[in-house]
């Protein structure tokens, strides 16, 4: 049994995996007491712990201390890399690149082998565009919506509003609206560069993944819904690293 482990800057995905398939998965806190909650089996029957994390030091270190104390199997980090099976990082310096890019997209190649792209829609949302021969041809990092969220309320003094999760992009005519529906209108304009980078490029394989997802896809992002593409490419490449 394997368990694949995706932690990002908000929250911990976790899964089983066995020989016929997942077996359990589930959300954690990356720095609580116990990271993975419901884990349904016995430390001794996991074989392999892999994980792919952009958090803190700190944290991953408390990570894998924690991991170490239930788990006998071996615990392996997995990084960016330069390239694999075909498909090449745009990086120069691609250890620079968060791990959880670089995973969902060998995620991504694997299915599509040819032109893609992948939107993460996570802490932060990252999109990244691969052509057909595999080549990354680079991406952009922009604020996640409770991100953006946060530093209105954080960094301006006279901004007050209830945060809503609504669909209306329309100008809003209270500080609410303007906050609710302005953050509407920024992802629908992430929506439609995005489209349009798809069709001048000729891709299109467009996957989104990460807790923002479903909103992006609600507000018409035209994408497949993939929610564990980071741990489909981790769990490819830890599988790779057995059988060298
Ligand atoms: N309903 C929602 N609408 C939009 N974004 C959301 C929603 N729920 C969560 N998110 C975003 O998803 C993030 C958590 O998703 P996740 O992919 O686990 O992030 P990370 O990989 O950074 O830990 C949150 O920080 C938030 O920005
Ligand atoms: C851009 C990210 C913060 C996204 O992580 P997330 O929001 O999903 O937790 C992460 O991929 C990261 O820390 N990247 C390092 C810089 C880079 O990718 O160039
Ligand atoms: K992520």
């Amino acid at each position: 049994m394997r368990l694949v482990i995706d932690a990002g800057n908000s929250r911990l995905k976790w899964r089983l995996d066995g020989a016929g398939g997942v077996l359990a998965q589930g959300l954690g806190g990356i720095e609580d007491a116990d990271p993975i909650p419901e884990l349904p089996v016995g430390a001794g029957t996991i074989s392999r712990v892999a994980v792919s994390t952009v958090a803190s030091e700190e944290k991953r270190l408390h990570l894998l201390q924690n991991l170490s104390n239930r788990v006998s199997a071996p615990i392996r980090c997995y990084w960016s890399e330069a390239c694999r099976d075909g498909l090449v990082n745009a990086y120069s310096n691609y250890q620079q690149m968060g791990a959880d890019r670089w995973h969902a997209m060998y995620g991504a190649w694997l299915d599509c082998k040819q032109g893609f792209i992948v939107v993460d829609a996570g802490s932060a949302i990252t999109v990244d565009y691969v052509g057909s021969s595999g080549q990354h041809l680079g991406g952009f990092i922009v604020p996640g919506l409770h991100m953006m969220r946060r530093s209105l309320q954080v960094d301006a003094a006279r901004i007050g509003f209830d945060a809503s999760n609504v669909s209306d992009s329309s100008p809003g005519k209270s500080t609410s609206e303007c906050v609710n529906h302005g953050l509407t209108w920024l992802s629908s304009a992430l929506i439609g560069r995005v489209h349009g980078d798809s069709k001048n490029a000729g891709v299109r394989d467009i996957l989104v993944t990460g807790g923002g997802a479903e909103r992006l896809l609600s507000l018409g992002l035209k994408a497949t819904y993939r929610p564990s593409l980071v741990l489909d490419g981790l769990a490819a490449i830890d599988a790779q690293v057995v059988t060298e």
